[in-house]
């Protein structure tokens, strides 16, 4: 029923409620204007929070907050009841990843503690911690000024547990099903989607990259057979100038930071280094040292075991970006592969499609490698007729090159001068690196890496020698490694110098007698 109310009535209670309205709104303005000349700043600053606080309690001003919610797998496309299993997802590898590098146990009442098995960067067997939220554990992450909450959630198993999930990994919290929750003030949902969870993708492949065992890959045919990896060189440990040391790292450095220079001029991200000199001056230390530095895995291509350009097509194609490729003995691959190949006529499989490793896709294997190189064999031998200098320059930086990142190509050789210029054109191999006999500088790290001495009175003898001597640091490794107490192996090293000096002084005897002889000759 709807109540009714007499005209003149009316109009007196709607002037009484106006007069109520209006002084009302008197009140208030004069109140504030009282309060803006009575009280100090402080004060009306004071005042205005504990409105504020009180808002909030009451709810009002209080932002509004939003969730992802981050499960371990997720429904394969068409899976809704069709069948399709379910995918790893990766963000949830990748949060777990970065969580375990951020989390600080002296922030956190409670958090999972696992130890792993690793080596330290001399190759020692070792362990490192791993930390992760515990389900009903939270963690704070800030970015870009926006406090991000994560959070460990179970939830109810899904009765389809991962290998993970079986195993026990850290973080998967054992055999019970659980999520990450991440969340935020709704109005910076754009920061969280666009900025943030592509800034932990990224952290996490880099605490992977960094904490990950190395790889070393050797080819047989068009496939990749993978080895763990540990060589135990560093920069450290290297024998050689130290402003060489200094600028290759560097190079190394600037090359592995310059994504988005690389892309802005236009170019492939890869770099060329050859390195060149006797054997036995560390060359494929230096290579393990690069590799070690860069927590790239070592791509070692055997081109003996290779006969078909489109063969080395295909490698390229196998391998990941973030690695190392080294060709060795560059100078006997050259040989056996003369440009005059280049125009031979194909053989019958020599197109992208032949199948050299008896399938039709690149692939890598885990299985025993393939039998030990075998150098400086004879052209034939090498089985290397169907591959072309060309066709070798075309994987180095042709069409073919751009299919991978930050990659890093590195030819050995013993003999540059032997090099198809083609192959020295610059651009190809960026950085020309020389490795040379042992100098006084690169003697001072071995003697420190063998016997950490740093001073012995034999130095200024040893010095003097090496000097005037040839000799290898790979012999005077070897000379070192003949005795653990110093003093014994520094006096072998001095007495194999001294023989090696009186060698090419009797050497050098010799050569100026038969030219004298020859010299003789011609006159008579
Ligand atoms: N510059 C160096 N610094 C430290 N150790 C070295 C160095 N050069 C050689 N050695 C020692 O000698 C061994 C052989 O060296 P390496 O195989 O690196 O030489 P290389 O120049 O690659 O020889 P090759 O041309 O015969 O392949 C190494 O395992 C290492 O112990």
């Amino acid at each position: 029923m709807e109540s009714s109310v007499g005209g003149g009535q009316a109009v007196d209670a709607y002037r009484k409620a106006l007069s109520t309205a209006a002084s009302a709104a008197a009140y208030a303005v004069m109140a504030r204007s009282l309060a803006r000349e009575l009280l100090p700043p402080e004060l009306r600053a004071a005042a205005r929070w504990v409105a504020s606080a009180l808002g909030a309690r009451l709810g009002r001003g209080k932002p509004a907050r939003r969730t992802l919610v981050v499960r371990s797998q997720q429904q394969a496309r068409g899976g809704g009841g069709g069948g399709g299993g379910a995918e790893e997802n990766l963000l949830f590898d990748a949060a777990r990843a970065y969580l375990a590098s951020r989390l600080d146990p002296r922030a956190m009442g409670r958090l999972g503690l696992t130890l792993a098995r690793a080596r330290d960067r001399d190759g020692r067997a070792s362990w490192r911690r791993v930390f992760f939220l515990e389900p009903g554990d939270s963690a704070v992450d800030v970015f870009e000024g926006v406090e991000f909450k994560w959070a460990c959630v179970e939830a109810p198993s899904s009765g389809r547990d991962t290998e993970k999930d079986k195993k026990g990994e850290p973080g998967t919290g054992g055999d019970r099903n659980f999520v990450l929750e991440l969340s935020f003030d709704a109005e910076h949902t754009d920061v969280a989607t666009d900025r943030y969870v592509p800034f932990v993708m990224e952290a996490a492949e880099e605490v992977e990259q960094r904490d990950r065992k190395l790889k070393i890959c050797m080819n047989e045919g068009r496939i990749w057979y993978r080895l763990s990896h540990h060589h135990p060189a560093t920069f450290d440990t290297l024998a050689m100038d130290k402003e060489l040391k200094r600028s290759i790292v560097a190079d190394l450095d600037l090359f592995a930071g310059r994504r988005d220079h690389y892309r802005r001029i236009g170019k492939a991200w890869k770099r060329g280094y050859l390195l060149y000199g006797p054997p036995g001056t560390g060359k494929s230390s230096l290579v393990a040292a690069m590799a070690n530095h860069l927590r790239y895995d070592l791509y070692d291509l055997d081109l003996s075991h290779v006969h078909l350009n489109a063969s080395l097509q295909w490698l390229l194609v196998g391998m990941p970006n973030k690695c190392i490729l080294v060709i060795e003995d560059i100078d006997c691959c050259c040989d056996a592969m003369s440009r005059e190949n280049d125009k031979a006529t194909p053989r019958a499989g020599d197109c992208a499609g032949d199948d050299e490793a008896g399938n039709g896709t690149p692939s890598d294997s885990d299985a025993p490698p393939p039998p030990a190189k075998s150098k400086s064999k004879s052209k034939n031998d090498q089985g290397m007729e169907g591959i072309t200098l060309s066709g070798l320059l075309n994987f180095i930086d042709g069409l073919w090159s751009t299919c991978g990142d930050e990659r890093i190509i590195v030819f050995t050789t013993n003999y540059k001068e032997r090099l198809d210029p083609a192959l020295l054109r610059p651009g190809r191999m960026d950085m020309h690196i020389y490795m040379g006999y042992c100098g006084w500088e690169a003697f001072k790290t071995l003697a420190h890496n063998y016997f950490l001495v740093d001073d012995h009175e034999l130095f200024p003898e040893i010095q003097a020698l090496l000097a005037e001597v040839e000799v290898t640091p790979a012999a005077v490794s070897e000379m070192l490694l003949r005795s653990d107490d110093a003093g014994v192996a520094l006096r072998g090293l001095t007495e194999f110098l001294q023989e090696k000096k009186k060698q090419q002084a009797a050497a050098a005897d010799g050569g100026k007698q038969i030219s004298e002889e020859e010299e003789a000759g011609k006159k008579a």
